[in-house]
């Protein structure tokens, strides 16, 4: 047994995979050998889908026939939709959606089945369903009427107007795409890394995913997103939000959307593209304050802890201009995430090795119970 404790198994190699890699000297995020960034701006959503699933890029014949089986999928069993409607109104929008994965997992007749087909069938019935259990979660909690998929739109414009009830414009139907694509695959976050866990038991992908829910929903990882909207939305101005930051580090607290465990002091690419992306839809919406808000938060932070921005940071202010509840941020992340997660679980089911790790244990030795006079030991009970 090795000695060698790493808490938080800070750069411990936990898997072998052909899915991708944190590149950080190269400042790259290589997934099944392309950049991220370069994918994010050539390529849809669909693509990513398709190049996660099956290894290589579809063609547009493959990813018509990606999008053709989602929209079979499309639509949650009427049960579930109760289930979301049952839930009660201060339910968190992470807890409605671990309810609604985990629920629709017992429709899925292929549940116990491992094979890679069956894998990626359910991976493709995740993909059309979670949004509709983000979007109906949401919906059910704020006593609003669902609203059926539409099949006339892309997977992303669905999406999006599942949630905000208006069909997106062309421009915001790019921007959230772009999003989506570059939420869908990191390497091994907590919430990857939780999933293979599970997965590595045998378990279903609904469960593995399940799992990656609960932990995507801490601020110390896809929670941020929402409370990086909070603060921006607290502070209102320049001048607030320098204020806010340092009052908040002047007390050692955390600046959500700042800071990650690999980048460390490098630039997370991600947030670069989303905050282009930002630029361009606060310009079209008359948004620029925002923008300049974002920019001057950034700029406190470098100075005062040479931190750089994670995707979190800029993706906030991105899909609240895209009008989505801020409820829902972290969700959406998770929608997003759902194709990574799920090659990753793939992946682990095809060359599975059981997660069982061992501990320093610091705790006392040899203590013993008192005896008690008078009491009974099993074995005398039954004598
Ligand atoms: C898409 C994503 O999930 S990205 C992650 C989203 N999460 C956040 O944005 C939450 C805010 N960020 C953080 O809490 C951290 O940067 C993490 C959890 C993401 C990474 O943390 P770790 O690798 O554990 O870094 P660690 O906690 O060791 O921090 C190193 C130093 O930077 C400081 N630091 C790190 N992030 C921050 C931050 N956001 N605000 C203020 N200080 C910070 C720490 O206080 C620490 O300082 P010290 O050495 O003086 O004690
Ligand atoms: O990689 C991480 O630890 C967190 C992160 O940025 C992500 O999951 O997108």
């Amino acid at each position: 047994m090795s000695d060698d404790y790493l808490p938080g198994l800070e750069n411990v190699i936990a898997s072998e995979t052909n899915i991708s890699y944190l590149d950080v000297e190269k400042e790259e995020i290589v997934v099944r050998g392309y950049d991220l960034i370069e994918l994010a701006q050539n390529v849809t959503y669909l693509d990513i889908v398709g190049l996660l699933l099956d290894g290589a890029l579809p063609n547009p014949d493959e990813r018509d026939s990606i999008e053709e089986k989602l929209r079979e999928e499309y639509g949650l069993p009427q049960n579930v939709n109760t289930i979301l409607q049952l839930l009660p109104e201060q339910a968190d929008f992470m807890d409605v959606l671990r309810t609604g994965i985990s629920a629709i997992a017992s429709y899925d007749v292929d549940l116990e089945d491992r094979s890679r087909e069956a894998n990626t069938r359910k991976a493709i019935r995740l993909l059309a369903k979670v949004p509709e259990i983000v979007a109906n979660g949401y919906r059910a909690q704020t006593k609003q009427p669902f609203i059926d998929p539409n099949k006339e739109l892309s997977y992303t414009a669905n999406f999006l107007y599942m949630i905000t009830g208006r069909v997106p414009t062309k421009m915001e139907e790019a921007i959230f795409d772009q999003s989506l694509i570059v939420y869908s695959e990191h390497e091994m976050p907590n919430s990857t890394f939780a999933a293979r866990v599970i997965a590595s038991t045998q378990s279903d992908l609904y469960g593995a995913l399940t799992g990656a829910v609960a932990s995507l929903k801490g601020t110390l990882h896809g929670g941020a997103n929402e409370a990086v909207m909070a603060m921006l939305l607290e502070a209102g101005s320049e001048a607030n939000l320098e204020a806010l930051m340092l009052n908040k580090l002047s007390k050692k607290e955390r600046i959500m959307g700042f800071g990650h465990r690999v980048y460390m002091k490098k630039a997370d690419p991600r947030a670069l593209l989303m905050k282009e992306a930002l630029a361009e839809l606060a310009l079209d919406k008359n948004q620029l304050e925002l923008y300049n808000i974002c920019v001057l938060g950034e700029e406190v932070m470098k100075r005062e802890k040479n931190l750089h921005p994670n995707l979190d940071y800029y993706a906030a202010p991105v899909y609240y201009l895209l009008g989505i509840p801020i409820e829902l941020f972290t969700p959406v992340f998770l929608a997003a995430r759902t194709i990574g997660i799920s090659a990753h679980v793939i992946e682990q089911h095809d060359n599975n090795r059981l997660f069982r790790p061992r501990v320093h244990y610091k705790g006392p030795r040899d203590l013993h119970p008192p005896q008690q006079s008078g009491h009974l030991s099993r074995k005398d009970e039954y004598e």
